[in-house]
């Protein structure tokens, strides 16, 4: 199979994505799909503020640059208020599929200062993994601080590999 361009079709691509809110107390803290238990501060967003997923989610838009997040989930609709953000992950997953492509593995780094969520890593690993159909092995999740930088915010990055599925 060739594109109209004459090139291949690539049989990988890479995908990144990043998201960024601001935290507040009083508001709930879910990465990956786990709600953080003892968090003082929460994402403010229109949806359920899933940073991780968010991040995740434009990474395997940009990969087949299918656009982003917004574009399918404006938040501007308030169809989309408290939104749990699985959501938008089993549909991008779908979009994905139905250009024949699947993501193989994805790395996120979640910046963020309190609370430590190292202890957390598996269960964040695999919860993203469930919602990719992919092996928990396939799904790094590193932690930073901000150093003290920026301790009511939370920011993410997501790289994704997207392997061709079909022609
Ligand atoms: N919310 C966080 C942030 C970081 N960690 C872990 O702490 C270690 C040191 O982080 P630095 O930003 O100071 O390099 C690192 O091993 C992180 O995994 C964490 O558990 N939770
Ligand atoms: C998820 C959406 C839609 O509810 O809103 P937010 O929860 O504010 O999150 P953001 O990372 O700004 O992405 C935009 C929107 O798609």
């Amino acid at each position: 199979m060739v594109l109209s361009s004459g090139s291949p079709i690539p049989a990988i691509r890479i995908g990144y994505g990043e998201d960024a809110h601001r935290l507040a107390a009083g508001h709930s803290l879910i990465l990956g799909g786990v709600a953080i238990p003892d968090a003082a501060l929460g994402t403010v967003a229109h949806s359920d503020g899933d940073a991780v997923l968010h991040a995740v989610a434009d990474a395997l838009l940009s990969g087949l640059a299918l656009g982003d997040i917004g574009d399918y989930f404006p938040d501007t609709d308030p169809l989309w208020a408290g939104l749990d953000s699985r959501a938008i992950v089993g549909r991008v997953l779908e979009l994905v599929r139905e250009r024949g492509y699947a993501p193989s593995n994805i790395a996120v780094v979640v910046t963020l200062d309190r609370p430590k969520l190292g202890p957390l890593r598996s269960q964040i690993a695999r919860s993203v993994a469930e919602l990719l159909c992919l092996p928990e092995s396939e799904v790094g999740v590193s932690f930073k601080t901000s150093e003290g930088l920026a301790p009511a915010h939370v920011q993410t990055r997501a790289t994704a590999l997207l392997t061709r599925i079909a022609d």
